[in-house]
């Protein structure tokens, strides 16, 4: 029975394909909150979506969506509750004119809202009345993005939300997006490979390799325990660095001095205050450098065993 407090589950799920192995997965997503799933170009974030949706099989593993379990399909219920903007736009309609598809839309989902579609479409600065063919790659993407948003789902799948976008679209987007969780019932999980991005949107973050979850962090907690210390003490040595906790990497900087990256930022600090030792500097790190600081664990963790 899945927990009422997620929005999806998932456990155990694997997919073998003839050039890449997804999972085992493991992901438990929170509802209310925007989950954000990171990792490097092919590790398996858009596979991941399309076995959420039934796009796809699993071989393995069970999959909950909103309480319903989506293993032997997904009900036309369920998918109502749903709004996904996938990774790319389907070539099969580009012949289609907007306000068509926006019309299909509408007999599909009961609470479409035509206000709500009219007015993301006026604050994206789209015009439905073009062939989707024809629509530039931000037109199309921002109309896709209303498309997903106009029936107010309450899980929000988004594959790389802000792909083509220019700044001030992305800023709008942004901002739809926050308005849209304004009423604290709704989800969004999403991937993305803008840092700011997920800096801006993201209450959790899932860092995703080579198809499998590396971790899922609460965001602020995550950039408060991660820092790069430079710690200074005249009988430190290299072995002596290593001990600080959480330490994850160890480089003399001169001297008596080491830079340390540690992900346990406050437990170094009174590791370091115990020791009599100074911390001259601390650095926060950027997501990009947690990730490739998580990937070099995880990868001398698979050599270990
Ligand atoms: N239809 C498919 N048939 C076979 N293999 C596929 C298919 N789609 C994706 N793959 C493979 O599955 C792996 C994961 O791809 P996926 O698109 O899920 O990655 P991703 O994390 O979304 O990447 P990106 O950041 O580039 O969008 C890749 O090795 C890819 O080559």
């Amino acid at each position: 029975m899945m927990n009422e407090t997620l929005a999806i589950q998932l456990d155990g799920v694997e997919q073998s394909r003839s050039n890449f192995k997804l999972g085992p997965l493991h992901m438990s997503i929170p509802k209310g909150y925007i989950t954000a799933i990171v990792g490097p170009n092919g590790c398996g974030k858009s596979s991941t979506f399309r076995l959420m949706l039934d796009l796809d099989k699993a071989d393995k593993g069970t999959i909950e969506l909103l309480g319903c379990n989506v293993n032997q399909g997904m009900d036309t219920e369920l998918k109502k509750r749903i709004g996904y903007l996938h990774d790319q736009s389907s070539s099969h309609e580009n012949n289609m004119i907007g306000a068509a598809k926006a019309e299909f839309h509408r007999f599909w989902y009961d609470d479409w809202d035509i206000n709500r579609y009219r007015e993301l479409l006026h604050i994206l600065e789209v015009e439905d009345h073009l062939m989707l063919g024809k629509m530039s790659k931000g037109m199309r993407r921002k109309f896709e993005f209303a498309l997903a948003l106009a029936h107010g789902p309450e899980l929000l799948l988004l594959d790389e939300p802000s792909s083509g976008l220019d700044p001030l679209a992305w800023k709008t987007m942004i901002e739809v997006l926050h308005r849209y969780m304004d009423r604290g019932d709704r989800t969004i999980l999403m991937t993305s490979h803008i840092i700011e991005e997920v800096k801006r949107l993201a209450d959790y973050i899932v860092f995703m390799a080579q198809g499998r979850v590396l971790g899922m962090y609460e965001k602020d907690e995550l950039f408060s325990s991660w820092f790069t210390l430079f710690v200074s003490g005249a009988e430190l040595t290299a072995k002596k660095a290593a001990e600080l906790p959480g330490q994850c990497g160890v480089e003399h900087a001169g001297a008596t001095t080491f830079r340390i990256t540690t992900n346990k930022a406050a437990e170094a600090e009174e590791w370091c205050a115990a020791e009599g030792y100074q911390i001259v500097s601390r650095q926060a790190l950027e997501l990009d450098e947690i990730m490739s600081a998580l990937l070099q664990q995880d990868r001398l963790h698979s050599r270990r065993n």
